[in-house]
């Protein structure tokens, strides 16, 4: 693929000049006073660094601006890929993303602080739990985000009210897997236990108080330095595990946190090719609790909303009914985190999430999945629960494009005028072959209802990519350890509906003899949903 990218890069440029933007379907309401909002989705797209020129790969993210404003002042990002064109001409295909802000290659790491993450300071020191998450496609610039955030954040802490007695303190943990290691005491193990009053402990978690600012660079370059890293094609020194700083600060009876979360690289596809089997099941862990996480944060967002409109409406058992599940159990990540997700422990809590993107065309499909992630974090209140017309309280943050699973999907797709995007695959002799023998990345195809995994395995799932057993570490070895076993991700049906959302975390290794049939589904990018169009 990148070599088709850069054959066509002289098409690609005058494609893009001449690209009309996508239109916006419908304006999501970014929240109209984004300091009040409790939950705040913002992307970063990063400069394009000398060695992407290098490679020769043009830009493909555009920031939007909203006609008056500077460029990202519409929060809308416009994405440009280019697709091979089985019977002609490369053609461009664009789409558009929408965050409640963005910050374009000329931003700071300052200027995003005083916008986006300074209020979680106050907000802190006055008891609250204020959490930043960075994430993306590695090499994204997360940890260059996180680390110079963690300085502004602590020398924010230490300037505030300074005749006031109070303790600003600082723990880094890595989570690696179910596993975790403190960062400023050489990587030694950390258990996570919940106490009897069910808060989280991080035992045998080193807390470092902090008095000047010169600790605080100390003590995040300590981190950096044990933070575990792995080579990936993308990043020389690319970070394989989450990392948490925890800020505490505590000052008369007042206990307040902030944590800032630089959540490991997801992968993509063609990295994995190149690596073994161990990093194949890492990634695969990663991306498991990255939708954990997913989950955590929109059934926190969900919750809160309810108990303000219910705490508005005084209908306090509607709110015990209509409470979402939040599942921080499922992973270490969201343990650690629990008290940020946990409604029943009593915290007002803050949440800024920060997108990074990588905008070299080479990187065009990891950056749409992390754009995709974003707007599923940007979540509006179920409307079953709305309150009565005389509320005038705030409600929530970020109201968003419908998401998957609040939105009413239509039983069939909405009329085809064009042909629609479907995992048909592209080979024209194709129906000839028995889809066992072809059996490619991006095809769909129907489990039969023995296939281990009990009852959560997903009827549907999408190839992602074959496993591979043992070592392997070039494409030579990789090609020779193939088994006919697949990475899958899951395509869960929409309740009450006739369609598929798809998973992309939710992945589980599936052998040839467990599928039943290929399906082609076809993709409404009016719904964002995926339709079965025939089953082969
Ligand atoms: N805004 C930026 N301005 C200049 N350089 C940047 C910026 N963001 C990232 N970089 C550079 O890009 C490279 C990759 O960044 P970084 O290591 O932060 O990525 P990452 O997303 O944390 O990757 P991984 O998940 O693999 O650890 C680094 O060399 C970093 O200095």
């Amino acid at each position: 693929m990148d070599q088709f990218y850069l054959d066509n890069v002289a098409l690609y440029e005058s494609l893009v000049e001449r690209a009309q933007p996508v239109p916006l379907a419908r304006r999501a309401g970014r929240a109209a006073d984004l300091a009040e909002a409790n939950m705040i989705v913002a992307a970063r797209i990063r400069p394009q660094l000398d060695e992407d020129l290098a490679s020769g790969f043009p830009c493909a993210v555009y920031p939007r601006s909203d006609g008056e404003g500077e460029e990202g002042s519409s929060g809308v990002v416009d994405i440009h890929d280019l697709y091979h064109h089985p019977r002609g001409k490369p053609v461009l295909k664009s789409a558009k993303y929408e965050v409640d802000r963005l910050f374009g290659p000329e931003t700071t790491t300052e200027e995003i602080f005083d916008v986006h993450v300074k209020h979680l300071v106050p907000f802190a020191w006055n008891g609250g739990i204020g959490t930043l998450f960075a994430y993306g496609q590695t090499g994204s610039g997360k940890t260059f985000t996180v680390s110079r955030l963690e300085e502004l954040v602590v020398d924010a802490l230490v300037d505030v009210d300074p005749d006031s007695e109070k303790q600003v303190s600082i723990t880094v943990i890595e989570l690696a897997g179910n596993a975790a290691f403190d960062l400023l005491n050489k990587r030694q193990p950390v258990s996570i236990m919940e106490d009897a009053r069910g808060v989280t402990q991080l035992m045998g978690a080193n807390e470092c108080t902090v008095e000047a600012h010169a600790d605080v660079q100390d003590l995040i370059e300590r981190a950096t330095a044990f933070r575990r890293t792995a080579p990936t094609l993308k990043n020389d020194d690319s970070s394989r595990s989450h990392s948490i700083c925890r800020i505490r600060i505590k000052h008369g009876k007042v206990d307040g946190f902030l944590y800032l979360v630089d959540l490991a690289g997801s992968e993509g596809a063609r990295d994995v090719a190149v690596h073994g089997a161990d990093r194949m099941r890492e990634t695969r862990e990663i991306n498991i609790s990255l939708s954990v996480l997913k989950d955590c944060i929109r059934g926190r967002a969900q919750a809160d909303a309810i108990a303000e409109k219910a705490a508005a409406a005084k209908q306090q058992q509607t709110r015990q009914k209509q409470a979402p599940h939040i599942p921080f159990r499922q992973s270490a990540l969201t343990k650690v985190l629990k008290h940020v997700f946990d409604p029943a422990g009593g915290r007002a809590c803050k949440t800024a999430v920060i997108a990074c993107v990588n905008p070299s065309l080479a990187d065009v499909g990891p950056s749409k999945n992390t754009l995709r992630y974003a707007e599923i974090l940007r979540v509006t209140p179920p409307s079953s629960t709305a309150a009565p017309a005389a509320t005038t309280a705030p409600v929530r943050t970020a109201a968003a494009p419908s998401t998957p699973s609040t939105k009413a999907a239509p039983k069939r797709p909405p009329p085809q005028s064009t042909a629609k995007p479907n995992s048909r695959d592209p080979d024209p002799d194709a129906a000839s072959v028995p889809f066992r023998h072809r059996l490619r990345p991006g095809m769909v195809i129907r489990l039969k209802p023995s296939t281990p995994g009990g009852s959560g395995t997903p009827q549907l799932a999408v190839l992602l990519c074959p496993e591979m057993t043992g070592d392997v570490d070039s494409p030579e070895k990789a090609r020779k350890h193939r088994t006919m076993q697949y990475v899958c991700a899951s395509l869960a049906p929409v309740p009450g509906k006739a369609c598929y959302e798809m998973n992309l975390w939710e992945q589980f290794v599936v052998d040839s003899g467990a599928m039943d049939r290929e399906v082609i589904l076809e993709y409404s990018p009016e719904t964002r949903y995926y339709y079965v169009y025939h089953i082969v």
